[in-house]
């Protein structure tokens, strides 16, 4: 509000600017007394200036806007008279603004010279609304404030009973009581919240005249309180967020200086708030452009860039987007990701669903690697099988993805929702392998107690069983297989009622069947039904094209099961590859990978020809011929040592045929089921061996 000075020459206008005085309205900085005896001007004795009309003091104080509010001829000749060089003279008023309005002058200046009664120009510029209420409680008087807050013109209002413009006024009773009523609180008929102060209107006899009110409108104020309040609430909320986030964030203001971060933001980098606030957005990159000062230079967000932030060089993904308010540019704020975090749970993601796969048929056509000509014959021939329902029979040596085509070829057929069982047939005694697969009645083996069980033909229903290794099984139980070739159904084991199945057979050798055929080994009837459709998967060494592919592919699979980095291999260690023959097929390729990159150094990532084995002294086993050393007889029983001798004696030849577990069991003169039954007995880990040769 302007300092105002107000000039009275005891008319009306001056008792008007007494009350706005005494009310607040205006930051009165004193009143010129030029007719000491004049009515309605009874001010504070220290607000006096007696004067006369010596106007030269009022230059001496700190005021804004003089006034002259009175249409009086005289004082405004002598203002004239008088007039200092910033006067203005408006008729009917005299302005004076002093030069810290100067702005402000030109405008005044002809505001003042719009209105010729200045007394109302003055009520109707004050903000506040004024209403004078006469002895017959009739509105005498309103101001535009007054018009605007209460919501009425001031035709509507004039001679009207100020209780119908104000229901809940108080004039009358301030009027009677003679007592003035200052800054009370209201609410209007209209919603409107105001404060009001009452005066009573007193003449010189002392008799109350009437009573009027100046009040404001504290609508907007409450609402901007309530707005700020609701303000400061989401400031601490979104700062709240923002101090809890495991995102890292960090905010620079418009020049690219450093305004906040976040616990997060420091556990990535390393910088704490004294590192950063009140810096240049510069200052946390250790390699790469600050995107920050980019996103300030272009106003547009960046998405996905890698940086390497802080003192430990972190790898990091940032997004910046710019911060415009009111289509001004305030500053920018980054979000920054840790790449190590992610790649930690990507591989997390990756072995968690390799586990949900193990669970399940774990390969597709896309996991057989095919480069060869022969393999693609191979795979072509297994995906247009896997679109029959016809019998699968995979031939090849061992090791050569027998089991990942049968994987395959069960994910690719309409079975794949359903359970795929994989039954080695060579692995289980033939005593239970019969009740393994077909199951059993209540009471079939001990006594009517015992419950029956449903067997693995059963439980693959609508799904598919894989039969591997079946060149092993027994005569009686291949007389039962092509039961269930022939007929659709099993009978369980101690039953005689046939329980019709939908099973599709995949089954897998690498015996010669029809050689095991002429020496009564194997039954022909099921020999044609189980080869409807042959699939032969070559040995490695005839198919050398699919080497290098099938390198690269199982550096990818091995550094995801050790957790290494391996990138490549060097064209001498694949060229030292192919010149050998691989009787374990891409199964021993794959062991003869794994155990170059256990050998490597940590900071190598390429495997080269030293890491792999010399293979001309693997395959000789004239070793055979070395004596074993007897064991340690102290405090041994002729069985246990008999024991762990046949334990050395098996890891040893193990050893020399490269863990091939038939050509193991020949070299023996062992039976193959005898030779499982003998590596469970000594809890020899069968998970790298290969069954065949
Ligand atoms: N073409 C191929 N592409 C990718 N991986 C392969 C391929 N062939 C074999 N492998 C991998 O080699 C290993 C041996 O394959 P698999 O167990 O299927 O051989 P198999 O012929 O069933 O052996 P066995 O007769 O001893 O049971 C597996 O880890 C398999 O994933």
């Amino acid at each position: 509000m302007n300092n105002v000075l107000i000039v009275g020459a005891g008319k009306g206008g001056s008792a008007i600017l007494k009350i706005l005085a005494d009310s607040d309205v205006l930051k009165v900085a004193g009143i010129v007394d030029i007719h000491p005896d004049a009515p309605g001007l009874k001010l504070a004795k220290d607000n006096h200036i007696k004067t006369g009309n010596d106007y030269r003091v009022w230059l001496q104080k700190d005021i804004d806007i003089i006034i002259e509010a009175t249409g009086n001829q005289k004082v405004y000749e002598d203002i004239l008279a008088q007039k200092p060089p910033e006067m203005v003279v408006v008729p009917g008023a005299v302005a004076y603004v002093t030069s810290k309005l100067v702005d402000e002058k030109e405008a005044l200046v002809s505001e003042l010279k719009s209105h010729t009664k200045t007394r109302d120009f003055i009520l109707d510029a004050i903000h506040d609304g004024m209403i004078v209420m006469d002895q017959h409680y009739q509105v005498s008087f309103v101001n535009k404030s007054a018009e605007r807050i209460l919501g009425f013109k001031r035709a509507e209002m004039l001679h009207k009973p100020i209780e119908e413009i104000i229901p809940s006024t108080r004039l009358p009773h301030v009027f009677k009581v003679g007592r003035k009523e200052v800054n009370q609180k209201l609410q209007l008929h209209n919603g409107k919240k105001v404060i009001t102060t009452r005066i009573p209107i007193i003449n010189s006899a002392n008799k109350a005249e009437g009573a009027f009110a100046v009040f404001k409108d504290i609508t907007e104020v409450v609402n901007l309180a309530e707005e700020i309040t609701d303000l400061k609430e989401i400031k601490t909320m979104l700062e709240a967020i923002i101090q809890s986030s495991e995102e890292a964030i960090t905010v620079v203001d418009e020049k690219g200086n450093g305004l906040m971060i976040n616990p997060a933001y420091t556990r990535i980098t390393g910088l704490t708030e004294k590192d950063v606030i009140g810096k240049p957005a510069t200052a946390d990159i250790s390699e790469g452009e600050s995107m920050h000062l980019k996103v300030l230079k272009t106003r547009r967000p960046v998405r996905g860039v890698h940086l390497k932030v802080g003192p430990a060089n972190k790898d990091v993904i940032v997004n910046v987007a710019p911060m415009i308010v009111d289509g001004k540019l305030k500053g920018s704020v980054g979000v920054i990701h840790d790449v190590s975090e992610i790649q930690s749970l990507t591989s997390e993601l990756k072995r968690a669903r390799q586990i949900i796969r193990n669970l399940e048929a774990k390969y597709t056509f896309d996991d057989i690697i095919a480069e060869s000509t022969e393999m693609n014959i191979a795979l072509e021939q297994a995906k247009v099988g896997a679109k029959t329902p016809a019998t699968v029979l995979l031939r090849g040596e061992s090791g050569t993805g027998k089991e990942l085509f049968a994987h395959a070829i069960h994910n690719e057929s309409t079975r794949r929702h359903n359970k795929f069982i994989r039954v080695n047939c060579a692995a289980i005694a033939e005593s239970l392998l019969e009740s393994e697969l077909f199951g059993y009645e209540a009471g079939a083996f001990s006594g009517a107690k015992q419950n029956g069980k449903r067997g693995l033909f059963e439980e693959a229903h609508n799904g598919s069983i894989f039969l591997d290794e079946i060149g092993e099984l027994s005569l009686n139980t291949q007389a039962k297989l092509l039961r269930v070739l022939q007929e659709g159904e099993i009978v369980r084991v101690g039953g005689t009622n046939p329980v019709t199945i939908d099973t599709r057979i995949i089954a897998a050798t690498n015996v010669n069947l029809e050689k095991a055929i002429m020496q009564g080994e194997f039954r022909e009837d099921l020999y044609y039904r189980l080869n409807r459709l042959p699939i032969y998967i070559p040995p490695l060494r005839e198919r050398l094209d699919d080497l290098p592919a099938l390198i690269h592919h199982l550096i990818q699979k091995l550094n995801q099961d050790y957790g290494r980095q391996v990138k490549a291999i060097s064209q001498e260690a694949i060229q030292s590859l192919t010149n050998y023959h691989f009787p374990g097929n891409v199964r021993e390729l794959e062991n003869i990978i794994g155990r170059a990159m256990i050998y490597m150094n940590h900071t190598e990532d390429e495997i080269i020809a030293e890491h792999i084995p010399k293979f001309t002294s693997q395959i000789k086993s004239e070793s055979t011929e070395e004596k074993l050393p007897a064991p340690n007889l102290k405090n041994m029983t002729l069985q246990d040592a008999l024991n762990e001798y046949e334990k050395q004696v098996l890891i040893r030849v193990l050893e020399e045929n490269q863990y091939n577990k038939t050509k193991t069991a020949r070299r023996l003169g062992i039976s193959i089921r005898n030779l499982y039954y003998k590596l469970d007995k000594h809890n020899i880990d069968k998970s790298n061996m290969q069954n065949h040769s």
